[in-house]
C-alpha cells in the first residue's frame, strides 16, 4: 500500500486513492481520483480533512504510520461534502478528544445534519488557530462550490490547504505536480473547473483576491496531486478560467436520427475551420457531457443541434442542455455565441427548444435558429455554410 508521505517537514499526506472511480456524481473520471487528507504534527496534532467513508481504514492506517490517532487534537473540515467528511465519524471514534473545526454557519450546520452534534469549533474568515509552532488561518470561500467551503493556510509551512479549489480527479502513486505529466494534470484540473466550479466563477475571482496576499509555495488540494512546482501557473490559470474570457474556438454538439442534423453539424464545423476558428465536433452518442463541458469552458461559439422527435428535442440533447444550464455562470455567457440548429419533418420544435435553452443559459443567438425541413441537399448545405461564415466574420 502507499505509505503516508511527508510533503513538508512534519506535514503528511494521509489520504485515500480511488483508482477505479469512473463516475463522480455524473462526471466521468477516467483517471480515478484521490481524497487527500493532511496530518500536521505539531504540539496539537491536526488533521486537515478526511475522505470518503469507504476509505476510512486506508486513511487511519496512514495516520497510524505517523501517530496514534488518539493524539489528534483538531480535525479541520474545510468542506462538508462526503468525499471529504465521510470518514469523520470513524476518525472521531479513534480521536475522542479531537475538536472538529468547521466554517460558520454552513460548515457547522452541514456537518451537524450529516453526523450529528459534535461540539464543532466554528470559524470565519480571518480566524486563526494556534497548534504549536504553527498558526492556521481560515478563509471562507463561499460557493466555491458549496456555501460552507473554506481553505486553511499554514503560515510556517507556506501551504494552502485548498480543498476542492485547484483539485483534479487524478489517481496516482506520485503526489506532486512535477512527478506526473503536467499537461494531463492541467487537463484534469480544467475538467474539474468546468464541471464543478464554473458556475461560481465570480466567487472564484473573489476568493483569488482574498488569497492573493498569502505567501504560498505549496497548494495542497483535496483531489489529485499537490502543486509545488507550478503554483503560479495554476493560480494564473484559475484567474483565466474564472474571468470566463472565451478563446476563438468553437464546439459543435449534436445528436441525429437519420443524419440530417449530423450533416448540418459537419457543415457548421467546416465553416468555422474555413474561417480559421479551431473547432471540435461532438456527437452526443459518442461523447460524455462532462467532456464536452470541459471544452465549453473556453469556447466562444457553442453550436447545438437536434432534430424534432415527438414535438421536441432529442432527450440526449435535452440532457446536455440541462447540464449546460446548471453549469452556466449566473451572470450569463458574456461574449459567447450560441448556434441552435437541426432538422424537422413538420414542426421545428426540436431546434426551437434548443434555441430557447441556449438563450436561457445566457448565450447570444446572433445567427438565429438554423432549422431545416426534412433532408438537406447540397445547395442548402452550402447556404448553411455561408450563413455561419458570415456570422463568424461579422
Ligand atoms: C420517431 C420519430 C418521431 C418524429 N417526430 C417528429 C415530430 O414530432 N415533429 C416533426 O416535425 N418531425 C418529427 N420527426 C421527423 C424528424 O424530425 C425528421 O425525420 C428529421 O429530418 C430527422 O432529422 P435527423 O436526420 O437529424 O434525425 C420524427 C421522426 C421520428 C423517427
Amino acid at each position: 500500500m502507499l505509505h503516508a508521505v511527508e510533503v513538508k517537514p512534519d506535514v503528511y499526506w494521509v489520504g485515500g486513492v480511488d483508482w477505479n472511480e469512473r463516475n463522480f456524481h455524473g462526471y466521468t473520471t477516467d483517471r480515478g481520483s484521490t481524497y487527500n487528507a493532511y496530518l500536521i504534527m505539531d504540539e496539537h496534532p491536526t488533521l486537515v480533512d478526511t475522505c470518503k467513508s469507504e476509505f476510512a481504514d486506508e486513511l487511519i492506517e496512514r495516520v497510524r504510520e505517523v501517530v496514534d490517532p488518539a493524539r489528534i487534537e483538531y480535525i479541520v473540515a474545510n468542506h462538508v461534502e462526503q468525499d471529504h467528511s465521510g470518514a469523520l465519524p470513524a476518525v472521531c471514534a479513534l480521536a475522542p478528544n479531537a475538536r472538529v473545526v468547521a466554517s460558520a454557519p454552513y460548515g457547522v450546520s452541514g456537518l451537524t445534519a450529516h453526523y450529528g452534534d459534535r461540539s464543532y469549533l466554528p470559524v470565519k474568515t480571518g480566524d486563526t488557530l494556534c497548534i504549536g509552532k504553527r498558526t492556521l488561518a481560515f478563509t471562507q470561500t463561499v460557493m466555491v462550490h458549496w456555501p460552507d467551503n473554506m481553505v486553511t493556510y499554514s503560515d510556517a509551512d507556506r501551504i494552502l490547504f485548498s480543498n476542492d479549489a485547484f483539485g483534479q480527479h487524478f489517481a496516482s502513486s506520485k503526489h506532486f505536480d512535477d512527478e506526473v505529466g503536467l499537461p494531463e494534470v492541467l487537463a484534469q484540473a480544467k475538467k474539474y473547473y468546468a464541471n464543478i466550479v464554473m458556475p461560481y466563477s465570480r466567487h472564484v475571482e473573489r476568493a483569488l483576491d482574498a488569497l492573493s496576499g498569502l505567501d504560498v509555495d505549496m497548494i495542497a488540494p483535496s483531489h489529485g496531486v499537490i502543486w509545488r512546482s507550478h503554483v503560479d501557473e495554476i493560480v494564473r490559470t484559475y484567474g483565466r478560467w474564472s474571468s470566463l474570457a472565451p478563446d476563438d474556438f468553437a464546439i459543435v454538439v449534436y445528436d441525429s436520427m437519420w443524419h440530417t442534423t449530423e450533416a448540418m453539424a459537419r457543415q457548421i464545423l467546416e465553416a468555422f475551420i474555413e474561417c480559421g476558428v479551431p473547432a471540435r465536433l461532438f456527437d452526443l452518442k459518442a461523447n460524455h457531457i462532462s467532456d464536452i463541458m470541459t471544452e465549453a469552458l473556453t469556447a466562444k461559439y457553442v453550436a447545438v443541434g437536434s432534430p424534432t422527435l415527438n414535438n421536441g428535442m432529442l432527450p440526449t440533447v435535452a440532457a446536455f442542455l440541462c447540464y449546460l444550464k446548471g453549469l452556466s455562470p449566473k451572470g450569463g455567457w458574456e461574449g459567447r455565441v450560441g448556434i441552435p440548429f437541426g432538422s424537422y419533418g413538420w414542426g421545428p420544435n426540436g431546434p426551437e427548444e434548443v434555441a430557447a435553452a441556449l438563450e436561457g443559459c445566457g448565450f447570444d443567438l446572433a445567427l438565429g435558429t438554423l432549422a431545416h425541413q426534412w433532408t438537406e441537399d447540397e445547395e442548402h448545405l452550402a447556404q448553411l455554410h455561408e450563413t455561419v461564415k458570415a456570422g463568424v466574420r461579422a
